[in-house]
């Protein structure tokens, strides 16, 4: 998030409130996350969906735990603040958080498309779906690093997958195809999410910040270039040697 606000000069169009929005929702978003995610939380009957009747369990407990960290007078780092600036942030951060449930990933990608043609910095609304989309991106950009960066991030995240999908089995319940790791290899779930999720959200936000162009051609789409180079340089082997080398 921070690359990102420096990337796109939002300094110049956004205050400082908005920046610090952004920044705290950033560092909270994932608050004890518990390693399952919302379709796990539901499917199992958990603590948090029953708290939280099903709708987003995990970001409305990552928002929660944050302001329980912040309503601690030694941890509250607003507390300087105004009751009106404390109740702007506050009500900014709950959406930021609350748009990093991946099952809005749709809706709001969609309605950022809609104001793009006639964006105005100085309407709240259009401001408030750029910050969903910031923290959206900033979210899910681990694979628009350099690969050698993002690749021990990214061997956690299957991790987590595979161990989520093996709950499910264990469970008898309904097994998460993309996190099943009879199905999935890491090379065809990194083409598929970076192909169809962070590559049009990436460009939507290119759209109206043309300095993240160079960035996107640069990191994601050469990243996919490589991915699916990797994939099919193992596929090939494999067919070759007999040996199984697909990870
Ligand atoms: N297959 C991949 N999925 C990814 C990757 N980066 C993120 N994600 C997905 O997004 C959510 C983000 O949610 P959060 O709980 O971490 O905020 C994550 O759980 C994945 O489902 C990726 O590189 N590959
Ligand atoms: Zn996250």
């Amino acid at each position: 998030m921070y690359g990102l606000i420096w990337l796109t000069d939002l300094r110049s169009e956004m205050d400082s409130i908005d920046l610090l929005i952004m920044l705290t929702s950033a560092v909270c978003h994932d608050l004890d996350h518990t390693g399952y995610n919302n379709a796990y939380q539901i499917n199992a009957r958990t603590e948090l969906a029953l708290r939280y009747n099903d709708i987003s369990p995990l970001e409305n407990h990552h928002c929660a735990v944050a302001f329980e960290i912040l309503e601690k007078t030694e941890s509250n780092i607003f507390r300087n603040l105004s009751t009106e600036q404390f109740k702007r942030i506050r009500e900014g951060i709950i959406k930021c958080i609350l748009a990093t449930d991946m099952t809005r990933h749709t809706e709001i990608l969609n309605k950022f498309k809609a104001i793009l043609p006639v964006f105005d910095f100085s309407d709240k609304d259009h401001r408030d779906v750029l910050m969903m989309i910031m923290i959206k991106v900033s979210d899910i950009s681990n694979e628009a690093r350099p690969m050698d960066v993002a690749e021990p991030w990214l061997d956690c995240l299957l991790q987590e997958f595979f161990n989520q999908s093996d709950m499910e089995k264990l469970e008898g319940l309904p097994v998460t195809p993309f996190m099943d790791r009879d199905k999935v290899t890491k090379p065809s779930s990194q083409t598929g999410f970076i192909r169809f999720v962070l590559f049009p959200l990436f460009t939507e936000l290119a759209n109206l910040f043309p300095c993240l162009e160079a960035s996107k051609e640069t990191f994601c789409l050469q990243k996919l270039k490589k991915i699916n180079k990797t994939y099919l340089i193992k596929k090939l082997r494999h067919k070759v040697t007999g040996r199984e080398c697909v990870d």
